[in-house]
């Protein structure tokens, strides 16, 4: 199914959203510009960000905990969580005191192996309404500013449900990020945390360690200033939120791992081939690489069109 088509969707109820910030945002905002759902509540432990997300229209009520609103959620509801990765555990601490096990309970963030870990410590067991999933769309930006109608549309939502995961749930969510346009697939938790790790996470370890490098360069005060555009174009995603991508290299630390010592052991090669002025070898890895990167694009532009 094309993520243009238009869905026969089943509304939600009651969509609480806890953590306003970009993904839980944008969300709540799309969801509601859609007319997907009936109601809209928004948690979050700061005062400022309740307010500004009433202000915004994002939502219809805003408190600062989940105990306030869960006594009126029940089946057709869901409890969407998008806060960064390692908070997910103490806020699911706090979804199973009080929300209803005919709620379906679902998150955003960006490793799936440690939220699976969190919730069976939480629940001691995987509940059949949990139903864990990672948009793969965002930006350098954050915070209930950031949010925007639209973030989803044309982008791919992946869910990662377990076995113990019911379809009925399963198929709450999927709907839910159809109506905002997203196109949904499905991995297992594992496979999830190593693609990620080689496709996300790598490019920020480099982005972040490349940017670290040249502002620790005593001898470089003003490198930024004669930085080129392919500079501005690599390094956007240094300017990421440090808690967020602190707490996805703790979370997914073993396929992080994997991919920097591959691609080390590529750079040295690289390295190698530079120091010997091997013209035909940077030829090849460099086509190699255009060719490769080439294709993807296409790929992605002729998705958007
Ligand atoms: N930023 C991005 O491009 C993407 C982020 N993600 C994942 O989505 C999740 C949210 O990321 P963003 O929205 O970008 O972050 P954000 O920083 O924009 O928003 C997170 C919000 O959660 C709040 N928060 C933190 N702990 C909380 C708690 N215990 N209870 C309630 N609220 C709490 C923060 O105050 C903040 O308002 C993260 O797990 C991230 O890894 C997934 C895909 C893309
Ligand atoms: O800013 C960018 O280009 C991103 O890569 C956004 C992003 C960040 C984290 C995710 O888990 C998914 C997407």
């Amino acid at each position: 199914m094309s993520a243009d088509d238009v869905v026969a969707l089943q509304p939600i109820n009651t969509l609480v959203v806890i953590g306003l910030g970009l993904i839980g945002g944008s969300l709540a905002l799309s969801l509601k510009s859609a007319g997907a759902c009936k109601r809209v509540v928004g948690i979050a432990p700061d005062p400022l960000v309740r307010q500004r997300a009433i202000e915004r229209g994002m939502v219809d009520e805003s408190y600062a905990s989940i105990g306030d609103v869960a006594a009126q959620l029940g089946e057709g509801d869901v409890v969407f969580i998008a806060v960064p990765t390692l908070a997910i555990r103490e806020v699911l601490e706090s979804v199973k005191g009080c929300v209803p096990a005919t709620v379906t309970v679902t998150d955003g963030a960006s490793v799936k192996g440690s939220v699976l870990e969190d919730v069976k410590a939480v629940y001691g067991k995987v509940p059949e309404q949990l139903v864990l999933g990672h948009p793969i769309a965002g930006s350098e930006q954050s915070g209930v500013e950031a949010a925007r109608v639209g973030l989803y549309a044309n982008h791919r939502i992946i869910l990662t449900p377990t076995e113990e995961t019911s379809d009925q749930h399963k198929d709450r969510v999927a709907d839910m990020w159809r109506a905002v346009g997203a196109e949904v697939l499905e991995l297992d938790v594992e496979n999830h945390d190593a693609i990620l790790g080689a496709t996300s996470h790598l490019p920020h370890v480099i982005a972040f360690s490349l940017v670290d490098t040249l502002a620790h360069d005593s001898h470089n005060e003003d490198i930024f200033r004669y930085a080129a555009g392919g500079f501005r174009d690599f390094t956007r995603i240094a300017s990421s939120d440090v808690v967020m991508w602190r707490d996805i290299m703790l979370a997914n630390r073993d396929a992080v791992l994997e991919a920097i010592d591959l691609f080390s052991s590529n750079l040295a090669v690289l390295r190698k081939t530079i120091a010997e002025s091997d013209s035909d070898e940077l030829t090849e890895i460099f086509s190699r690489a255009k060719q490769a990167r080439d294709q993807f694009t296409h790929v992605m532009d002729k998705q958007k069109s």
